[in-house]
């Protein structure tokens, strides 16, 4: 049996237990071989309870650190807006810095620059959405406007939906109201759409105004979650290519607000919002 620290955060109620596995690597070489024990780890009423486990890795890609995620169902992440937000508010705090300061974090969605804004925001350079199928990965065929469109059904109405790729795939469904959404049962069907073969992550958006968005989730791998920063900028891409918002526009999520950036196409999209440290602990695995 082993003693493994970890320290839980949380961006936008989006809550995450991270444990640093900087030393050896063995945290890591447990959880990818048992995927139960992360399930286990994750359960809000017998463990720790988390939407996810993140591990703080060495990078070998010339970035400060490396972020390796584990949704609650066991399965790896290749990203996390809001995971991404946790560990460097957990590297903040861990260097007692008291100043704005910038981080380079290794995904398996490329390096990613971070930087910390009066240390409680943090503004995360997400890189370019991709809207290419195979990238994203689905079978979807792209629109006029070059997005991924094919349709889901809803309530007996056939609804379009947008496939979009931010180092994990998205299906963002933009609907005249969220507020009755049977967001359980269309959740878990849509996110084993077959034509995503991995699986994805599904958002329904309601548009409020030019600049603000509200957006309800169900994670790959989570279920149902407060917030979703991967799926925010998702979903900006696609309001703001519909030209349905602005570039810049505020995003609601059930657990608060995510600020998205995307001012020129052809450069990277930003993501600014919140993380707090919620509590610290022990696990013995
Ligand atoms: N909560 C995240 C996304 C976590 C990974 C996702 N469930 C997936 O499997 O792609 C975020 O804030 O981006």
């Amino acid at each position: 049996m082993q003693i493994i620290k970890f320290n839980k955060y949380q961006g936008l109620g989006n809550d995450f237990i991270i444990i640093d596995d900087r030393k050896d690597s063995t945290v890591n070489n447990i959880l990818t071989n048992d995927t139960s024990l992360v399930r286990n780890i994750c359960n809000r009423k017998y463990g720790v309870g988390a939407d996810g486990i993140i591990l703080v890795q060495n990078s070998e890609r010339g970035a400060n650190t490396k972020m390796q995620i584990f949704n609650s169902d066991g399965s790896i992440a290749e990203m996390c807006g809001n995971g991404i937000r946790c560990l460097i508010k957990y590297l903040y705090n861990e260097s007692q810095l008291n100043e704005d300061i910038n981080f380079i974090i290794e995904t398996l969605a490329g390096n990613l620059d971070c930087y910390v804004l009066n240390g409680d925001h943090i503004r995360v350079n997400m890189g370019s959405p991709s809207f290419e199928p195979k990238a994203i990965p689905t079978t979807l065929s792209p629109n006029n406007l070059n997005i991924p469109e094919g349709t889901v059904t809803i309530k007996n109405e056939n609804i379009t939906m947008y496939g979009i790729g931010m180092g994990n795939p998205h299906m963002v469904i933009i609907l005249k109201s969220i507020e009755d959404l049977q967001l359980e049962e269309l959740g878990r069907n849509f996110e084993t759409d077959n034509r995503f073969p991995n699986k994805t992550n599904v958002h329904f958006v309601e548009v409020l105004n030019m600049n603000k968005i509200l957006v309800k989730v169900w994670e790959r791998g989570c279920g149902a979650t407060l917030a979703c920063g991967t799926g925010a900028c998702a979903c900006l891409a696609v309001t703001s290519l519909l030209g349905l918002t602005n570039n810049k526009s505020e995003v609601v999520l059930p657990g608060g607000s995510l600020f998205i950036d995307w001012l020129n196409t052809s450069d990277p999209l930003y993501m600014t919002g919140p993380a707090e440290f919620v509590f610290s602990g022990q696990l013995y695995i």
